[in-house]
């Protein structure tokens, strides 16, 4: 295995960075790494197949580089490939020296490491299940990584990841949870959202008002689960008054079987990942 240089080293020095696939993850992750400063946008190198993707680049980040497999990945020190899980074997797969173990982590639902290793040739791989508020600052990364793997090039993981968001190192069976609950996750909050403000509109709000209620109450709402370390039961009864408003909705929600359909939302995402790690 080549030697990685140390977190110190890693922290005080540009990383050069590849980007395979410049789509919805890619461009969350790296515009949130760009405002952390944890990669400058001339150390980025970006390829991506399609030219729509490719303008946004160069209109959002005109000093990232855009180039070829071959060419952003020799001149990089991490690859990042953000391709569909379908494509992620022909991307690995391009044969060439260029990958010369260079550390690469792939954020494909499912494809395993043991897949990645296989077609990239070499083990210094990185499974990772971002979400997309990387772009905010606000990320959920799991990880997980081969044995062995060195304490090196977890820091180097950990600094990227760690610039936008939390990263937790999972076991690599507990990837499609992961997958289910934080990969999935905003999908579900942002319909949560949409949903409180089709209520407030149906109740009488101007449509923006009620968007911006809704979103200030989610956020608020998971900022208090965060801060306070109080159980979110503990703070949802919190808010129902014996009698009132908020108990009748809660009554409402459990008669539609809220809670389970946010159970069984998980667990299919977990269960379609599984499915695409083949
Ligand atoms: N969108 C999300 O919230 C999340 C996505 N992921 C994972 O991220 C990966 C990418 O997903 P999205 O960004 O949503 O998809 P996307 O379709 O928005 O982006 C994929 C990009 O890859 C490019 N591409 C495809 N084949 C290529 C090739 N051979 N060479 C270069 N570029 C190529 C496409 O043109 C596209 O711009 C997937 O594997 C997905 O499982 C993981 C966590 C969350
Ligand atoms: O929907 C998907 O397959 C990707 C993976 C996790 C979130 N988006």
């Amino acid at each position: 295995m080549a030697a990685c240089p140390s977190k110190r080293q890693m922290m005080s020095e540009a990383i050069n960075l590849a980007v395979i696939g410049g789509g919805q993850m890619g461009r969350a992750l790296v515009s949130g790494m760009l405002a952390a400063d944890v990669v400058q946008g001339d150390h980025v190198r970006l390829v991506d197949r399609n030219p729509a993707s490719k303008q946004w680049w160069a209109t959002n980040h005109p000093e990232v580089v855009i180039t070829d497999l071959p060419a952003a990945v020799s001149d990089s020190d991490v690859v990042l490939l953000a391709v569909k899980p379908h494509g992620m074997e022909s991307v690995a797969k391009q044969k060439g020296r260029f990958w010369n173990k260079k550390l690469v982590m792939s954020v494909a639902a499912g494809v395993s490491l043991g897949s990645l290793g296989q077609w990239i040739g070499h083990e210094r791989v990185v499974r990772v299940m971002p979400n997309t508020p990387c772009l905010v600052g606000l990320g959920a990364c799991g990880y997980c990584v081969p044995e062995g793997f060195p304490d090196a090039d977890i820091a180097i993981v950990e600094a990227m990841l760690g610039a936008v968001g939390i990263s937790v190192k999972v076991l690599e069976k507990q990837m499609d949870a992961v997958t289910g609950v934080s990969g999935s996750g905003p999908a579900y909050v942002f319909l949560m959202i949409e949903a409180m403000a089709d209520g407030g509109v149906k109740a009488g709000l101007p449509r923006p008002l009620a968007m911006q209620l809704a979103t200030q109450t989610v956020m608020g709402a998971a900022k208090m689960v965060a801060e306070t370390g109080r159980h979110p039961g503990e703070l949802k009864d919190s808010v129902a008054s014996p009698g009132g408003t908020t108990i009748a909705a809660l009554a409402t929600l459990e008669h539609n079987g809220f809670r389970s359909a946010v159970i069984e939302a998980v667990a299919a995402a977990a269960n379609r990942s599984r499915e695409l790690g083949g």
